[in-house]
């Protein structure tokens, strides 16, 4: 079927097939990887089978592994879920809204100064409160673009009464990223994990191995 224009409809499957053409390539330009995140337009009926939600959190739910090169997943949030602050290891972040609306933060990297300039051995630095730097409200079709030399992110769904879903795109892939108290700019380090590959519903015990098929 077409869409308004005459033209064909951008299927999910069209983006992914044009992903992996994309990704074959040696050297990948990110802003043409945003353009189609944009081209494509949300259809439920194609992204419902891996809309699964958790009552407890934000869940992560594998579309695609990209062959290594990058991981498609879509992400349901229920009504006030947030992510932590946190970073995409030599990653780009591309995320699409699907369904919903999700409120991203933009916070510079901690800065972290030592208490005193003496050659002590514990480096003894005086964590302070992060710095936002930007605070986008995105909108069904709507993307944004983050790496790690842009600044870390925080992604909430401020609603009270709706869910929201949305369409992210990591490359390369990456299993932990790191997260940030706000308060103190402190970092830990979390593992990623998906509730669900290919649309099932990772087992417990998969849980562990979290290996895509
Ligand atoms: O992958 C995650 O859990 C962070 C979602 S915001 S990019
Ligand atoms: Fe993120």
């Amino acid at each position: 079927d077409s869409d308004r224009c005459g033209g064909s409809k951008f299927r999910l499957t069209d983006l992914i097939n044009e992903l992996h053409r994309v990704f074959a390539e040696d050297r990948v330009n990110v802003e043409y990887v945003q353009y189609l995140m944009e081209s494509y337009r949300s259809d439920p009926a194609e992204w419902l089978k891996y809309a699964k939600f958790n009552k407890f959190r934000y869940t992560r739910n594998l579309v695609d592994a990209g062959n290594g090169k990058f991981n498609l997943m879509v992400l349901c949030w229920g009504e006030g879920d947030g992510s932590s602050i946190h970073n995409h290891p030599e990653s780009d972040c591309i995320m699409k809204m699907l369904a919903g609306q999700l409120t991203e933060v933009r916070f510079a990297w901690p800065e972290t100064c030592t208490a005193n300039d003496d050659e002590n051995e514990e480096d003894d630095r005086q964590l302070q409160p992060m710095c936002e730097i930007g605070r986008t409200i995105l909108e069904t079709d709507g993307v944004c673009h983050i790496n790690d030399s842009m600044g870390l992110h925080r992604v909430e769904n401020a609603s009270h009464t709706d869910k929201a879903v949305s369409l992210h795109l990591y490359c390369p892939p990456f299993e932990e990223c790191s997260t940030f108290n706000q308060h103190t700019g402190h970092k830990t380090t979390a593992k990623s994990t998906f509730w669900s590959i290919y649309g099932e519903k990772v087992s417990k015990k998969r849980a562990e191995e979290q290996v895509p098929a």
